[in-house]
């Protein structure tokens, strides 16, 4: 089945001076969507947030809403709204107020608006504070206002600029399911920027990987993470290990690859075309050390140990190669391995990734 378009971003590239700050992105966000657009800080997403919100036109290429191009079109005539990360509440107004603004200036009557208003705070569960002033509120509740406020006027798509980064971690976590709610509950679109991989892969549906200006992968959070098709990607999302190496055989969707671990490691691959230099990736959870080890089995000695709680990281010297990986404390009494002990380490080929250059 094909799934409707939102927003498309058609070839689009944007310049400041002589700086490319977006360089020829192109990708289709769909209906009802959470979509997320990642990256390190100065990679563009903002300045694509902001062009889909029409603050912002392109140097080339253009946009659709629905369909209709809206590269030129002034930013109140979309049916788009923005949530800031400092909220951008009105300070002298009530809650209910700060709600009903924008649909007084949409023309709205005044027992429309006042019904609206009461769903809206209903549905971010603020009722009770309807006629206290912002100032009044924690982080967390400016934050639902803000949310309700842009969504009161049921815009078909939100945009939602770092919403949560204000936000302390125990607050950060408890709003990522209630965000994820309210998309699903609204069933509208949104278009969620952030530079916290974590937030990313707990909450969309799709992922937009960004780096330097340009869209490096998109997909679904399991996609991102377990296939990164390069070594951007693999390094930017989690943590993993990169595996130097020399194609000595190419058949078809496998090939095999001689690495500086000495092990020659078969998997499948995207892309490769002959012999030369190729990346593999390889994350330390999937590396299996002691009895755990199997696949391919090497000998290494423990160089670093880090006690995380619920896992410990090793880093294990094989060769000239260091391998990080992460153990499951599944144990109150579990023992760790010694520092300076030699160890087994072993990952199955089929966990290890050819990357893109
Ligand atoms: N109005 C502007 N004039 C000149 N350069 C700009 C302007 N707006 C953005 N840039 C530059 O374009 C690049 C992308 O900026 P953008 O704000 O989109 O990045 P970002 O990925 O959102 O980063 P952050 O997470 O830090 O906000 C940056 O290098 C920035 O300095």
């Amino acid at each position: 089945m094909s799934r409707s378009s939102a927003i498309e971003v058609v070839n689009v590239s944007k310049n400041f001076g002589d700086y490319t700050a977006l360089d020829h992105v192109d990708f289709k966000i769909f209906q009802n969507e959470f979509f997320t657009l990642l990256g390190p800080s100065g990679c563009g997403k903002t300045t694509l947030l902001r062009m889909i919100a029409g603050f912002e036109t392109p140097s080339s290429g253009t946009l659709l809403l629905n369909g209709q191009e809206i590269a030129q079109m002034p930013a109140h005539k979309r049916r788009v709204n923005t949530v800031f990360q400092n909220y951008a509440l009105f300070p002298h107004m009530t809650l209910s107020q700060n709600i009903a603004f924008g649909l007084k200036n949409l023309g709205w009557d005044k027992a429309r608006i006042t019904a609206r208003v009461g769903q809206m705070l209903e549905m971010v569960h603020m009722e009770q504070f309807a006629q206290r002033k912002p100032d009044q509120l924690s982080g967390g509740q400016r934050q639902r206002i803000a949310l309700a406020r842009a969504l009161a006027a049921e815009p078909e798509v939100l945009l939602l600029d770092e919403p949560l980064s204000a936000l302390d971690l125990k607050l950060r976590q408890a709003m990522r399911d209630e965000l994820r709610a309210l998309q699903r509950d609204t069933g509208i679109t949104f278009v969620f920027v952030t530079h916290d991989q974590e937030e990313a892969l707990d909450m969309s549906d799709r992922i937009a990987v960004m780096g330097k200006g340009r869209v490096q992968q998109i997909g679904s959070p399991k996609e991102i993470y377990e296939d990164p098709t390069n070594r951007f990607v693999a390094d930017f999302i989690g943590d993993t290990n990169f595996l130097e190496g020399e194609v000595i055989l190419l058949d078809g969707a496998k090939a095999t690859i001689r690495t500086a671990l000495g092990a020659e490691i078969t998997t499948t691959h995207q892309g490769l075309t002959g012999p030369g230099p190729a990346t593999m990736s390889i994350r330390p959870e999937k590396i299996g050390v002691g009895d755990q080890a199997e696949g391919v089995v090497l000998t290494g000695t423990v160089r670093a140990r880090n006690y995380m709680g619920g896992f410990t990281h090793y880093t294990v010297q094989i060769g000239e190669q260091t391998l990080r990986l992460s153990r499951r404390n599944a144990h109150s009494h579990q023992d760790s391995l010694e520092i300076g002990a030699a160890v087994q380490v072993g990952f199955r080929e089929s966990d290890a990734r050819v990357l893109g250059q």
